[in-house]
């Protein structure tokens, strides 16, 4: 899909805090272009879903933004989402920023049915009488592959399976045109043949309504054929970004390649890279170095040194957070380990 440069949403050295001050995600900067697809992958704890409902205005009680930029749309439409009011709130999520996640009747309200969910919807944030939102309500189930849709927009939560749940969201989620949806492991608990009916509905829905997508999932291979940009989230912090076929083709930072190397062996069920030895840093572990270095490989002094930044790359919009950017994940330096 061809890009405008026109952006939906630009994030800047956004730190997030949890519980007493424990910082789970930092120096998080990204932008998202209209139209665009970007995948944020990293094992389970890596701060996913932290900066999605960060982004959200959806945090954890206990979780608040330490500092940073998150700004919605551009130019005149340009909204600054970091502190803003509840009045902002109203007029941008559901609205402008759509979401979906994992467990799909826990959005729902399960005593009121799904069609009265939607229509409500319509009527609250697009303002349109009962009769046009029972209208539209029916044509969006249609839309995102509810077969009956009008008997579906009678029926609860309950009544539906997980596929059919996580379709009814997808359809209050882009009801009212957003810009950006952001999809936080939404087909993680579906069986195969349902997450890719569901992926093929984001990929459409992305056509036809022009929408930017944010996806968060632990499977490598959902991003290389959905997304045209990949970030690489590590400890909290992003420690490799750029074109997906690139950055999966030639991996700069050995974390992306030891992500790499377990969705080859299938391992991704258990979510943790379990074939490295060690565990990913809790949140508000202090570390003055690299995060990764106490499980990477190829750790040497200067990785542990101090605070490693994130560093543009020849390639154009490609970035990586690497002491030993380009010594290290050579042909030959790869040879000589696995030897
Ligand atoms: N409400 C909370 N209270 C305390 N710590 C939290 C809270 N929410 C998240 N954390 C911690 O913040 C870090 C980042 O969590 P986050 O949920 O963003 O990770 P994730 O990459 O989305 O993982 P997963 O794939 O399991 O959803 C983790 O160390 C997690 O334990």
């Amino acid at each position: 899909m061809p890009l405008s440069p026109e952006r939906v949403l630009d994030v800047r050295d956004l730190q997030v805090s949890v519980g007493d001050h424990l910082v789970a995600v930092q120096d998080v900067s990204f932008q998202i272009g209209r139209g665009e697809a970007v995948g944020l992958v990293g094992e389970s704890g890596s701060g996913k879903t932290l900066t999605c409902r960060a982004v959200l205005g959806l945090l954890p009680t206990t979780g608040e933004i330490d500092h940073g930029r998150i700004v919605l749309g551009d130019g005149a439409d340009a909204v600054e989402l970091t502190g803003a009011r509840r009045s902002t709130w109203d007029q941008v999520r559901g609205v402008r920023l759509g979401a979906v996640f994992q467990d799909p009747a826990s959005y729902l309200n399960p005593s009121l049915t799904v069609g009265h969910q939607l229509a409500e919807q319509l009527r609250v944030k697009a303002g349109l009488s009962r009769a046009a939102a029972h209208r539209r309500s029916v044509e969006l189930f249609t839309e995102v592959g509810l077969h009956e849709p009008e008997s579906v927009f009678h029926q609860y939560p309950h009544e539906l399976s997980g596929g059919m749940l996580q379709r009814v969201l997808i359809a209050i989620s882009v009801s009212c045109e957003p810009e950006l949806l952001i999809a936080d492991e939404a087909t993680t608990a579906l069986d195969v043949v349902i997450q890719a009916e569901i992926l093929e509905l984001l990929r459409r829905l992305r056509e036809t309504h022009g929408l930017s997508l944010l996806l968060v999932t632990h499977d490598l291979a959902v991003v290389a054929e959905t997304c045209e940009r990949i970030l690489v989230m590590y400890g909290g912090q992003v420690v490799e970004s750029g074109p997906t076929a690139e950055v999966l083709g030639d991996p700069q930072h050995p974390y992306t390649r030891a992500l790499m190397d377990v969705a080859t062996i299938g391992n991704w069920e258990r979510r943790t890279l379990d074939v490295i030895p060690g565990q990913p840093p809790a949140a508000g572990e202090r570390m003055p170095g690299c995060r990764f270095a106490p499980r990477c490989r190829y750790a040497a002094a200067a990785c542990v040194a101090g605070p490693v930044p994130l560093v543009d790359l020849e390639t154009e919009g490609r970035s990586a957070r690497c002491a030993r950017l380009g010594e290290v994940l050579t042909e030959s330096a790869l040879e000589e380990v696995s030897a």
